[in-house]
């Protein structure tokens, strides 16, 4: 089966990025999925990013007959559920669902409402795209991570995918564990997104800034634990591969969750420490970083919420 018509749910920072790239290269037979204020706000003033504005196709949730190949989902986690409900007529038993959430739970869920179709992992690495409120900028499109959680032999629908993100100008990349790919990314959310959010950190202040460094290692460390009791294959040399990259990062680019902090919006707290203190708890493994920066996150983000 050819991958011919696809959905992307959710043109924020990352799903705006990727978006331009499929508007672009697939035209009618890319469509985004949005409803309501949100679709009208589409179709009236397309997507901006980088200054360039485009207008994909936008369709709605209540359209019927009409199955796609697949969807590529781009909210926040605590959109998860909605996208889903948004997306539940457009998915048939041969839809593959690309989840592109950070976190380790996306895939799960989906798996657990279509269970019947094809959910891939999925994450975007590397990416830097900052949603201002005039569009989306982003100087590095990052890659896209994905597959099934075993990919030594990939199956036909990963190289699909594979195929169809690469034709339209997109980075791919299928591992044959993607598990620890997921797991991996969560390791480095739960550290640099919660030590940005807390303190109002740009990437740059990583490697200047011990205090900082140390917090965010911390974090990981715990998840490090969590891993190695999950048998999922993380180990030292990926924290200090992770601490690498984000200190060079784009110095003055901005974690999601610290974009989210500063702009008022929920943000994905529940995803990151909420998860890890749900696996130290049921794994008896202490997680008293990720405890502290649960409560003055959540705190944080009820107060001003209020
Ligand atoms: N930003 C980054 O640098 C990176 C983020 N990620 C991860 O990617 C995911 C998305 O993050 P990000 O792009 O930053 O998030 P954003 O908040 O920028 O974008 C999410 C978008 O989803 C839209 N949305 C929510 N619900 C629906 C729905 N039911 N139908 C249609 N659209 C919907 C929102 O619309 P509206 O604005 O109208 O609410 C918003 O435009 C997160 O899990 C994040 O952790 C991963 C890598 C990097
Ligand atoms: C890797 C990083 C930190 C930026 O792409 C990210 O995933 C995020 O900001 O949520």
């Amino acid at each position: 089966m050819a991958i011919e018509e696809v959905a992307l749910i959710g043109t924020g920072a990352v799903g705006g990025v990727y978006a331009k790239y499929l508007h672009a290269k697939y035209g009618n037979k890319f469509y985004v999925v949005a409803n309501g204020s949100r679709k009208e706000r589409i179709l009236q003033n397309g997507i901006k990013v980088n200054e360039q504005v485009f207008f994909p196709q936008v369709i709605s949730s209540d359209l019927k007959n009409k199955k796609m190949d697949l969807i590529i989902f781009a909210v926040k986690n605590y959109d998860l559920e909605q996208a889903m409900k948004d997306v539940k007529k457009l998915v048939s038993k041969d839809t593959i669902l690309l989840p592109l959430l950070n976190g380790i739970t996306a895939s799960e869920r989906l798996e657990s409402t279509f269970s019947n179709s094809k959910t891939l992992l999925g994450l975007s690495m590397g990416i830097d795209a900052i949603r201002t409120t005039d569009g989306i900028v982003n100087t590095d499109d990052g890659v896209i991570q994905f597959g099934y959680e075993d990919n030594t032999i990939p199956s036909q629908e990963v190289i699909e995918v594979e195929q169809y993100l690469k034709e339209a100008g997109i980075n791919a990349k299928v591992y044959p564990d993607m598990k620890r790919m997921l797991w991996r990314k969560w390791m480095l959310n739960v550290g640099v997104n919660q030590a940005s959010a807390i303190t109002g950190a740009k990437f740059k202040y990583f490697g200047q800034v011990k205090e900082l460094l140390d917090l965010f290692r911390g974090a990981m460390l715990e998840v490090l634990e969590i891993a190695k009791a999950s048998n999922v294959n993380l180990t030292m040399e990926d924290i200090e591969q992770i601490e690498e990259v984000i200190v060079n990062f784009t110095p003055d680019g901005k974690t999601s969750m610290l974009q989210d902090v500063e702009a008022k919006r929920r943000t994905e707290i529940d995803y990151f420490a909420g998860t890890v203190l749900e696996y130290g708890k049921k794994l008896k493994i202490d997680t008293p970083i990720n405890n502290v920066l649960y409560l003055s996150l959540k705190a944080k983000e009820k107060i001003y919420l209020d």
